[in-house]
């Protein structure tokens, strides 16, 4: 028997939206190009689960992992106990191999309404409306995750970390950072300020224990490294597969938890680093080394040790160009 192929049958459109079919134990529905829903015929259900990956076109191990763990479930025929929405986020980028093509789709998840300007704004308003469909329906008792799969463009001092959105009266759960921690990811970034991210807005709509999770850096397809992704797997086989939600420990001692202390803005056209490409993320800067430059102005670290995440001078003016962050305890996280 032949594996189901998500990355074949997302860019060959090999599918109609609405089409579904099933195995011996689960029942599959493709909704639309690169949104895959899979549930299990005969069991209970209970958990929703999205997997996004490809949001931004050229960081492939996140869809090499999300393209494996599918053509495994479609030969394994093994009932689920969750429902699973996998989705593949920009086709037309992967294609390219670019991080966009007009706009930062994970700059997009805002409710927009009509006219879309371009192609992205159009795919993240079909995007939103598939993770309200299956959201509204799931019990809202029943667990609701999103894992938005991504690769930083740096290289990284931590190389796998997780992004957790920040959204009003909703604390930061342990739970959910355990999660993370048992899936190999040792570093977490708490959000200070909503966003306009994938993984925020299901937070913030659905309530979804929600992150952006980076996996390494940026490779092209056939050179990533899949090793370092196995506890990953791990995890998200026992979300779709157990009867338990996997409920780990937290280890206060191997986390290393920050939390965002200013998110900077490309504001002019002639924004610049202070450093080169090959600074990593998670370097940490003294009290007034310089950061960045614009407008004949410099923007100095703030204090020692303050942590710079995802530099990046040739983004849009308005948009987001580098985080800073400050050491956080374990003790704001709450069960
Ligand atoms: O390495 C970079 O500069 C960007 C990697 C990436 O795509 N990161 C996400 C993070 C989203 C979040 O803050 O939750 C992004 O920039 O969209
Ligand atoms: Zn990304």
């Amino acid at each position: 028997m032949k594996a189901f192929n998500l990355l074949e049958a997302t860019q060959a459109n090999e599918h109609t939206d609405g089409e579904s079919w099933q195995d011996a134990a689960n029942l599959w529905q493709w909704h639309g190009q690169g949104i895959l829903q899979v549930e299990p015929r005969h069991r209970d259900i209970k958990r929703s689960i999205v997997l996004s990956c490809g949001v931004h076109g050229n960081e492939t191990a996140p869809i090499e992992l999300l393209n494996s763990l599918v053509a495994e479930l479609s030969l394994e025929q093994q009932s689920l106990t969750a429902r699973v929405l996998f989705i593949v986020g920009n086709p037309p980028a992967i294609e390219l191999q670019k991080r966009f093509i007009d706009e930062n789709l994970n700059r997009l998840f805002v409710r927009k309404e009509p006219p879309f300007a371009n192609a992205e704004q159009r795919r993240a308003k079909t995007l939103e409306m598939h993770v309200d469909r299956f959201f509204a329906a799931s019990d809202k008792s029943m667990p609701r995750v999103h894992y938005d799969l991504h690769t930083a463009i740096r290289g990284s001092e931590y190389p796998f970390f997780a992004v957790y959105p920040f959204v009003q009266n909703m604390d930061f759960s342990s739970a959910a950072v355990a999660r993370i921690q048992a899936s190999g990811i040792d570093t977490v970034l708490l959000s200070s300020e909503p966003s306009t991210t994938f993984s925020h807005y299901s937070a913030k709509y659905h309530g979804a224990e929600a992150f952006t999770v980076e996996l390494g850096q940026v490779s092209a397809f056939g050179h990533n490294n899949l090793e370092p992704m196995v506890p990953i797997r791990r995890v998200i086989k026992s979300m779709l597969h157990d009867n338990f939600f996997p409920e780990p420990e937290l280890n206060d001692a191997a986390l290393n938890l920050f939390q965002v202390s200013r998110v900077i803005h490309r504001n002019y056209d002639d924004f610049s680093l202070a450093f080169d490409d090959q600074l990593k993320n998670f370097t940490r800067f003294k009290k007034d080394q310089p950061l960045a430059y614009e407008a004949n102005q410099t923007i100095y670290a703030d204090f020692d040790n303050e942590v710079v995440v995802f530099p990046n001078a040739a983004v849009a003016i308005g948009q987001r160009a580098m985080l800073t962050l400050k050491a956080a305890d374990a003790s704001v996280l709450r069960s």
